[in-house]
């Protein structure tokens, strides 16, 4: 009996692509993923709550995870620390379900080295311009903040090949579609693979 777990889909791409923004309209049409609510040591933004938008931990605390192997990855991003908490990732995908994690550039390459199986997405700006105007129109972050925003986005779509898909946020309502259609994708591959699998193993038996 071949055991079926859940499929670890992370989304990753530059600060201000719309990771959330798709992330959100995704998560209203796929019932069948579950989203793993990060760990981070930010402030939260108006109207963000704790245990929803992510469980806001102060720096001592999120290190007492790093320390207790709790994180399955983390990482510093422009000033402050943010986490995947490793036992809700690992307890779901056992269960047979799907993860979906929203996580920058540095996180979603440790995933990929550690859970190579995972299927990794880049949603890409239609253009840098349009990266900085969303940004600035999104109207949470200083000045400074910005440019240093815009710096991490230059290396990071460097890292653009690392991925398996790239998704282009040009409308969110395509990039969704994009994304839906990637998940239903690889479920049918795994359960391409599983069938010849099984097919093998009937094979050495008779
Ligand atoms: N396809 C789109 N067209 C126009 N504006 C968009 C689109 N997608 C997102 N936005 C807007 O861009 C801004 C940034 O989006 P969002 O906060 O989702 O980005 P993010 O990648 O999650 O950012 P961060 O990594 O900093 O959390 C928001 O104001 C959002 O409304
Ligand atoms: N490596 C990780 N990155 C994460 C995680 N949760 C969110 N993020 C990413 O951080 C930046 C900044 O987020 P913001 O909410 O301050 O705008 C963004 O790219 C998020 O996707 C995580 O657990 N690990």
């Amino acid at each position: 009996m071949i055991e079926e777990k859940g499929i670890l889909f992370v989304l990753s791409g530059p600060s201000g692509v719309g990771k959330g923004t798709v992330r959100k309209a995704l998560f209203e049409k796929a019932t069948n993923l579950q989203y793993s609510i990060s760990v981070t040591t930010r402030n939260p933004r108006e109207g963000e709550k704790d245990g929803v938008d992510y469980f806001f931990k102060t720096k001592e605390e999120f290190q007492n995870m790093i320390e207790q192997n709790q994180l399955l990855e983390w990482a510093e991003y422009v000033g402050n620390y943010y986490g995947t908490p490793k036992e809700y990732v690992q307890e779901t995908l056992d269960k047979g379900k799907d993860v979906f994690l929203e996580i920058e550039v540095q996180g979603a390459m440790k995933v990929k080295k550690n859970f190579p199986e995972g299927v990794f997405i880049f949603l890409i700006p239609p253009s840098l311009e349009e990266l900085k105007n969303r940004i600035i129109n999104r109207g949470t972050e200083t000045e400074e903040l910005v440019t240093n925003r815009l710096l991490a986005a230059r290396e990071e779509i460097e890292m653009m090949d690392a991925y398996d898909y790239v998704v282009v946020n040009d409308e969110v309502e395509k990039a969704v579609e994009k994304i839906l259609s990637i998940v239903q994708s690889e479920h049918c591959k795994r359960e391409r693979v599983a069938k010849q699998y099984k097919k093998a193993l009937e094979g050495d038996v008779t």
